[in-house]
């Protein structure tokens, strides 16, 4: 059985963060082990208190699991503080994994995740390590400083992110008003650039959707697709996630994990970047 580890925050909902990872994990048929950043009270209306973990005990949890298990890839969620970044980066920079960070910043109910001062530290300590990086729209704009409107904005954003010694980013269209579909570019550092798109559902049940997407990625990754699979295998999985909700909550209710194993069949469209 293939190990991957998130190490992330936990959404007392149920819906992003450790709990949407490890479902998907599960879901994928993947060990999940995990290293939790921060406690949310959190639920589908938004997060109401966190509760920063210390970064000697991320340290300490991620030593505890890799001491036991070999873990082929990893993924980064919420990661809150520059401590803790720098500590994930320090401990993880020398192995040979598969590393997908997910640069969460803000909720969507609008709470901060990653405290503004961590943005020197993500970009300047994991981003060279990162083998695929996830970015919504508004990230990718924090990380690089551009704005972001056309496709070509999209990719020049996306060159200087790869400058930053990442091997894939991945920037993803949930945020661009797009009736029709919802798409995300993908850009290799080898040169290799493609989109892929996929029926944009009407729903305010998303919450969660890029833990869901970044921790699909992450195991198949782990269960050794090549990086182009992965991606598109992730995109599949999040796609059925949001297709088939669950209904739950007052609020952007959660994905639906199980949705994968029960309607596989869903074919991303592939273009040009
Ligand atoms: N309404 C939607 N219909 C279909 N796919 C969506 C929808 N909203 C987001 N996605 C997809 O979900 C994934 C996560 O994207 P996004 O919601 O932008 O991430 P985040 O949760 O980080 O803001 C992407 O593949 C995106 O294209
Ligand atoms: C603990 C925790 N981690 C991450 C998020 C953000 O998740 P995301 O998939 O970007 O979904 P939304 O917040 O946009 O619904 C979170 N909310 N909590």
């Amino acid at each position: 059985m293939d190990v991957v580890m998130t190490i992330a925050g936990s959404d007392s909902g149920g819906g992003a963060g450790i709990q949407a990872d490890i479902k998907t994990f599960q879901e994928l048929k993947v060990f999940g082990t995990s290293v939790i950043t921060a406690l949310t009270a959190q639920n589908t209306l938004g997060v109401e208190a966190i509760f920063p973990t210390t970064p000697d005990f991320v340290s300490q949890q991620m030593t505890a699991v890799f001491n036991d298990f070999d873990v082929k890839a990893l993924k980064t969620g919420m990661l809150f503080s520059d401590e803790i970044i720098e500590c994930v980066a320090d401990k993880i920079q020398e192995m040979e994994l598969q590393i997908v960070v997910d640069p969460v910043m803000i909720a969507k109910g609008g709470a901060s995740l990653l405290q503004q001062e961590a943005v020197y530290a993500l970009k300047t300590k994991l981003l060279p390590i990162a083998t695929v990086l996830t970015p919504n729209i508004p990230e990718a704009e924090v990380i690089t400083g551009m704005t972001m409107n056309t496709q070509s904005d999209i990719q020049h954003a996306a060159e200087s992110i790869l400058e930053k010694g990442v091997q894939c980013v991945v920037m993803k269209g949930g945020h661009l008003e797009d009736d029709e579909f919802a798409t995300d570019s993908v850009f290799l550092s080898n040169g290799t650039s493609f989109k892929m798109s996929s029926k944009r559902i009407a729903t305010k049940h998303t919450h969660g959707t890029g833990c869901t997407f970044s921790a699909a990625m992450t195991a198949f990754l782990g269960k050794g697709l090549s990086l182009q699979e992965a991606i598109l295998e992730a995109k599949k999985f999040v796609q059925l996630a949001i297709e088939h909700p669950l209904n739950l909550g007052h609020g952007h209710g959660p994905t639906n994990h199980f949705a994968y194993q029960n309607h596989r069949n869903y074919e991303v469209m592939i273009s040009e970047a």
